[in-house]
């Protein structure tokens, strides 16, 4: 599919995806989890600060790709797991059209599954998320991104008056 589809940035800091996942994680502590599937890449780091807030130190992998960079390609299964997620969490940073997860659900069907944020196709195929977005919105994860130097205002302006 296209990245044309994409007419919004929703951008997370650290700061904020750490305060995220742990109000995600508020909603876990009661449930007692054998362990953590995180579905890489982007579910590693979800699932690790998830995996300190619930002190979980068993923790696996469903290694899978589907999209590069905004333009999303067929499925790439590189590893699963061996058992059907029954008393794991499968974490993942984001649901978008449910492809990657409707993907990972057949393979563990028992497992609970949370990611970060969610878009509306994608939502059903997750048990809980943080934060809902709209379909049309590209998320930017901290770790996409980089500082960079910003013009002051007045010269932007100024170039503006000029062209
Ligand atoms: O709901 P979908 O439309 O399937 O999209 C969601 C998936 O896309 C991203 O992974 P990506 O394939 O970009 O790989 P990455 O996690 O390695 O960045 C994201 O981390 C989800 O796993
Ligand atoms: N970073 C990022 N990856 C995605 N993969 C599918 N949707 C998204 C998104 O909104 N942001
Ligand atoms: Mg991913």
């Amino acid at each position: 599919m296209s990245a044309n589809r994409y007419q919004q940035h929703f951008t997370v800091s650290w700061d904020q995806l750490h305060r995220d996942v742990r109000a995600l994680c508020h909603q876990l502590v009661e449930r007692d989890f054998k362990g953590i599937v995180a579905i890489t890449r982007g579910g590693l780091i979800p699932a690790a600060l998830i995996a300190r807030e619930l002190n979980v130190r068993l923790i696996d992998t469903v290694c899978i790709k589907s999209y590069e960079h905004k333009e999303q390609g067929g499925l790439d299964v590189m590893k699963g797991v061996d058992h059907d997620g029954e008393g794991w969490l499968l974490v993942d940073d984001l649901v978008d059209t449910g492809k990657t997860a409707r993907k990972v659900r057949e393979m563990l069907p028992k497992a609970h599954f949370v990611t970060v944020y969610a878009k509306p196709e994608g939502r059903p195929l997750v048990d809980q998320c943080l934060t809902e977005v709209a379909q049309d919105c590209w998320i930017q994860f901290p770790w996409d991104m980089g500082i960079a130097y910003v013009q002051p205002l007045v010269e932007q302006v100024r170039k503006g008056d000029d062209a």
